[in-house]
């Protein structure tokens, strides 16, 4: 009974363990807070440089070397670790505020907590042009914003707040988008009321039409409004990501009740800054040409010439211009970086304006709609 001498081994040991765990967290935290001190010097010398803090390629080299020496800690928490690591290294060496769609709960929100970390104060805007205008005036250090969506094509919106701000995309992710049914009713039969983002309510229209056909869909300003509404309606459930149900205190009804499964929307990071030095692997252009034929044409051609791979080319109308358009491409190389340089005036000898928008490194697949965030290999 109580004295077992295995039993006393047991606690010995984990006595011992334990004794162990205190000395690495007694190391780990003098590591955590050397590498601390560096970072701050770091930030010392970018200011003198004017240089900017987010360095996404550079976490991301950090990051690859450090998968390669892990041994029983998986990968995911790898990430989970340094992303947070990340964050306290730029929020030390300027304290930044990340616009984005708000409120908090949207995706937005979470694809900016997911990438850039919880130690970055996260500033809710009332629509896109809000995140535009708060980078561009200083008030924010970086922006998230949606691109485009791999069912429903490019957010025209975000293009055409490049043409109004001078902002640069800084780095890019990819976010899995899942929906969810959360509410405070006792079963699906007791639902009256569905609300949502109308673009959540039509990519779950199949299943609200089979599971809820007597229900009335409200349509709302964002997932996060409609959660809100749904915590003050009993017999009313909200649709959208799943940790709203944690937020506002909400029972999940249904998981994942989109009526296509393999939702992705591309996400950017925007800020005023410029990353120097290290060559990434894709840039995004915006240019426009002359009213000619072959014009288009001949500046596709000049990409065909250098070799470089043209992910995705979108028109867009010019601002006040009628029947004019400006042409968006992503291109799968590193156009300022100076071996590029001789490619660079090829291309403006083929266009009448050209604006690069930002080099940034190959974005990460993230599964947002987890309820704890999980790394997913890419689409
Ligand atoms: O290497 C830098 O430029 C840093 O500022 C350091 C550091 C880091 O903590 O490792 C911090 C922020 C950058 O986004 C990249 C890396």
């Amino acid at each position: 009974m109580g004295d077992d001498r295995s039993d006393w081994s047991g606690e010995e040991r984990l006595g011992d363990l334990r004794k162990e765990i205190d000395t690495i967290d007694r190391e780990l935290v003098a590591l955590l807070n050397r590498r601390a001190k560096c970072s701050l010097e770091v930030g010392e010398t970018k200011k003198g440089a004017g240089d900017c803090i987010f360095k996404p390629k550079r976490e991301m080299q950090v990051m690859e070397r450090l998968l390669v020496q892990t041994d029983v800690l998986p990968e995911q928490h790898l990430r989970a670790i340094y992303r947070e690591i990340f964050s306290s290294s730029r929020k030390l060496q300027r304290p930044q505020r990340v616009a984005y769609l708000g409120p908090e709960g949207t995706f937005s929100y979470f694809a900016g907590v997911e990438f850039l970390g919880h130690c970055a104060d996260y500033l809710p805007q009332n629509d896109i042009e809000g995140v535009f205008r708060s980078v561009a005036s200083g008030e924010s250090g970086l922006g998230i914003v949606p691109l485009e969506n791999s069912l429903h094509g490019t957010v025209g919106q975000s293009l055409d707040l490049f043409l109004r701000f001078g902002v640069r995309i800084q780095s890019e992710l990819f976010c899995k988008i899942s929906h969810n049914v959360m509410g405070r009713v006792k079963d699906l039969a007791s639902v009256k009321r569905v609300y949502s983002h109308p673009q959540p309510l039509a990519q779950c229209a199949r299943w609200l039409r089979s599971n809820l056909p007597s229900a009335g869909l409200v349509p709302v300003e964002s997932t996060a409004a409609a959660a809100r509404r749904a915590m003050s309606d009993p017999e009313g459930v909200a649709i959208g990501h799943i940790q709203l149900a944690q937020l506002f205190d909400l029972d999940v009804m249904v998981r994942s009740i989109e009526d296509l499964p393999d939702n992705w929307t591309r996400f950017v990071v925007i800020g005023r800054g410029k990353e120097t030095g290290l060559a990434n692997d894709k840039t995004s252009l915006l240019f426009t040409v002359p009213d000619k034929s072959g014009a288009l044409s001949s500046m596709l051609d000049a990409f065909t010439r250098h070799g470089i791979n043209l992910k995705k080319l979108e028109s867009r109308p010019m601002r006040g211009e009628k029947w004019k358009y400006v042409f968006f491409v992503d291109l799968e190389c590193d156009l300022e970086h100076e071996e590029y340089r001789d490619v660079m005036a090829d291309l403006e000898a083929n266009c009448l304006t050209l604006r690069v928008l930002g080099s940034y490194p190959a974005g990460p697949s993230l599964d947002v709609s987890a309820e704890d965030g999980a790394e997913t290999p890419q689409p």
